[in-house]
């Protein structure tokens, strides 16, 4: 199975330079923890890319470089395979995985590094850098969760291995808590279990944060996500992805009369759609289209999170016309009353609860 990998601007090479991580160690600790394989090769891939972050972790920790260079890739796949087969004899793991050559090396990269290892002074090239970066993130965010094993939503847990945490990437502690990894003997029968549990506290804490986050979905997105289930998230939601003109429409054309608020990165209009349902539609200000999979990732990460206390986000936008230029929105359901904000701080004196309630409240 061939996952596409768009970043390949050159072939792999079939020159094998020698492999300069060191697996030496995980050789040993896989070993001692004597860790059984799953049935399901999907968690074994999984497991394989966690091991390898911890490698590059380690190669991070003792050169200052994420990846090894893109003509050693043959030869460290060679090397890994080599490791898997102490525990899972005969897998190869870029066949059963779907991984890519480069992708063990800086050849994930290649589009970013061509791309911004140049003079970033003019608005060319530093727009060219920048699509390519968020591309790369956003495609990554979005791909399957092996996705690309080198993966640049990795890269923090990567650093903070290297270079962050005094004990280093193979501190039984560090294994675990930045790569899921559990390499006690003792426990191995419950390694899988385990592993699977620890991603899924990832994840929930990832949510947990996105929640305190203030939801604003700004037209420049930052880094977001962490953990190797967060894809699994993306497409399990039901958002509305609408097109440019039904937002148009339900709003009048963002007639002023339905201005309801404005917030840092751009105005709130109240719409309705050709249903009768209430709308409310964030208009994000200065977009450009660098960053639109990773805005639309992100929403769909937000639109994931339900609570009877949050507003539902039913879906949104992301166009580019000739008038308007590029367009990012989200749209909500309309709270009549307004939001706990203008409840709470509102100018609106109709709207402003009495001290005592807003005492209660807080
Ligand atoms: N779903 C909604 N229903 C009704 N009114 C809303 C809704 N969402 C926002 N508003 C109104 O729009 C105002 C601005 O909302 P917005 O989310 O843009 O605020 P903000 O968090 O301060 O913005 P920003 O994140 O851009 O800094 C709110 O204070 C509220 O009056």
């Amino acid at each position: 199975r061939k996952i596409p990998h768009r970043f390949l601007a050159t072939s792999p090479s079939s020159s094998s330079s020698s492999c300069p991580l060191n697996f030496t160690n995980i050789r040993s600790l896989i070993q001692k923890a004597d860790v059984k394989p799953s049935n399901n090769v999907d968690k074994n891939c999984q497991y394989i890319s966690e091991v390898l972050r911890l490698v590059l972790s380690a190669y991070l920790q003792s050169t200052g470089k994420f990846y090894p260079p893109l003509d050693t890739a043959d030869s460290c796949w060679d090397s890994y395979d080599s490791v898997v087969d102490s525990f899972i004899p005969n897998f190869k793991i870029r066949n059963s995985c779907g991984f890519q050559t480069p992708w063990i090396s800086e050849g994930s990269l290649n589009d970013a590094i061509s791309n911004c290892n140049k003079s970033l002074e003019d608005n060319s090239p530093c727009a060219s850098c920048l699509t390519s970066i968020t591309t790369l993130q956003a495609s990554y965010l979005r791909g399957p969760f092996r996705g690309n094993i080198s993966d640049c939503t990795n890269l923090p847990l990567i650093y903070a291995g290297a270079l962050i945490n005094q004990f280093g990437p193979y501190d039984p502690g560090t294994a675990k808590c930045l790569f899921s990894l559990d390499f006690s003997a003792s426990e191995n029968g419950n390694n899988w279990k385990k592993k699977l549990l620890i991603s899924l506290i990832t994840v929930v804490g990832f949510i947990g944060i996105k929640t305190r986050r203030k939801p604003r979905k700004g037209c420049l997105t930052g880094w977001s996500g962490t953990g190797p289930n967060l894809s699994s998230i993306g497409g399990s939601t039901h958002l509305i992805k609408f097109n440019f003109d039904e937002i148009k429409q339900a709003t009048k054309k963002f007639h002023r009369d339905n201005l309801i608020g404005r917030g840092g990165y751009g105005n709130v209009y109240k719409g309705v759609l050709p249903n009768g349902n209430e709308i409310a539609v964030k208009r994000f200000k200065n977009c450009s289209a660098a960053g639109d999979l990773s805005f639309t990732h992100e929403v769909e990460v937000i639109a994931s999170i339900r609570h009877v206390n949050l507003v539902e986000l039913r879906g949104y936008c992301v166009a580019t016309t000739n008038l308007e230029g590029h367009q990012r929105l989200i749209v909500c359901d309309l709270m009549q009353n307004g939001s706990l904000h203008d409840h709470l701080y509102g100018n609106a004196l109709e709207r402003k609860l009495s001290w005592p309630t807003r005492q209660k409240m807080l």
